[in-house]
């Protein structure tokens, strides 16, 4: 890694998801990598521990009786530290650092404390939240649980575990619900968490540089169910499908006219003031008044960032493309907003 900062992978899923055993599984894959785990339990008992322990030679290091978003996030931020600085005296060697947070951590403050932390930020990159997501039971559990679907919200990477429990149409109605909360993030299926270092590791998901990939075809065919509601229901391909009002949503902004910097940083800097801490991940790829560069941006809650990223081709349409991802975020006002910082 050029930058000299430990990469650090955040794996979040709620209750029985699989993250264990997709990390167990990526643990024992032969990759030549050090990987420092930061394990986060309830409860003293930790079977988890023992499991990975036994089959490994990873440095896993516990948190316990407590969950790290909430009571015990000093703890983390201690931890990451105190890796950091006995890594730096040569006490401990390690390349990359995986957090599994509890099945009901909100990982939002999990990212957070890379930012917030100048120790943490100076040491670390925050490379991806993971997801796992239960086939059988997150239908259930996304209804019920706003853990859940905050953790749906602020994933890089979804992965779908026990889709062998499921038929196919169940896994397509998940897949299709997910993809409304966060249409920034692949999924894909895993079987008992059989996953490639490769798509788990430097996906670079906090990265200002990453592409900004959003199925232009899937928006589009969103905009219009929303639209002809009942007339989409009619021609349903699922007669089970049922309408889910989830509280974590997306939308997106696209403009061809370029933004006026100035008007644009003064309605992000307001609109964060007031939506922050209901906006999970937000990211786009704009086209700004005075440059004929591409702007990257993204942010998480308050903290936002933006990079001047390649040239324009000549051949390439000019264009803006903002995806948000909050709870409750009022979309009218976004938009509005928006259209307004537009030169
Ligand atoms: N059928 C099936 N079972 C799976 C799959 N992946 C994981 N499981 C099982 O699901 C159960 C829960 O998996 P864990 O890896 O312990 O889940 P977890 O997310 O770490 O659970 P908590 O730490 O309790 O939140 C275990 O019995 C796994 O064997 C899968 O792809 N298919």
């Amino acid at each position: 890694m050029s930058s000299g900062l430990i990469p650090a992978t955040i794996l979040t899923g709620f209750l029985g998801s699989g993250k264990t055993t997709l990390l167990k599984r990526v643990l024992s894959e032969a990759h030549g990598q050090k990987i420092a785990v930061i394990e986060n339990e309830f409860g003293e008992e930790n079977i988890d521990n023992e499991i990975l322990v036994a089959d490994t030679k990873e440095q896993i290091i516990q948190l316990s009786n407590g969950c790290i978003c909430c009571s015990i996030r000093e703890d983390l931020r201690s931890t990451l530290s105190d890796l950091a600085t006995r890594r730096r005296k040569g006490e401990l060697d390690f390349d990359r650092v995986v957090i599994e947070t509890t099945g009901l951590a909100d990982p939002g403050p999990v990212a957070q404390t890379f930012f917030m932390d100048d120790e943490v930020a100076e040491s670390y990159l925050l490379d991806s939240v993971l997801t796992l997501v239960d086939a059988k039971h997150a239908q259930k559990q996304l209804d019920d649980r706003q853990e859940a679907r905050r953790q749906i919200g602020f994933a890089d990477q979804l992965f779908i575990s026990k889709a062998d429990l499921v038929d196919a149409a169940d896994l397509e109605a998940l897949a299709h619900r997910l993809k409304h909360m966060n249409p920034r993030a692949p999924q894909r299926p895993v079987n008992f968490g059989e996953v490639s270092i490769a798509e788990v590791f430097d996906l670079r998901g906090f990265n200002l540089n990453a592409k900004l990939e959003i199925d232009p075809e899937f928006l589009s065919a969103d905009e219009h169910a929303h639209d002809h509601h009942d007339h989409d229901h009619e021609h349903c391909d699922h007669p089970h499908h049922h309408h889910h009002d989830d509280d974590v949503k997306s939308f997106v902004f696209r403009a061809s006219r370029p933004f006026s910097p100035a008007k644009l940083e003064d309605f992000l800097g307001s609109v964060v003031q007031i939506y922050g801490p209901r906006m999970l991940r937000y990211k786009g790829v704009l086209h700004m008044q005075g440059t004929d560069r591409k702007v990257i941006f993204q942010g998480v809650h308050q903290l936002m960032g933006s990079d001047l990223g390649p040239k324009w081709e000549a051949a390439e349409e000019r264009g803006s493309k903002m995806v948000f991802i909050g709870i409750d975020l009022p979309r009218e006002v976004f938009q509005q907003g928006l259209e307004q910082c537009l030169a």
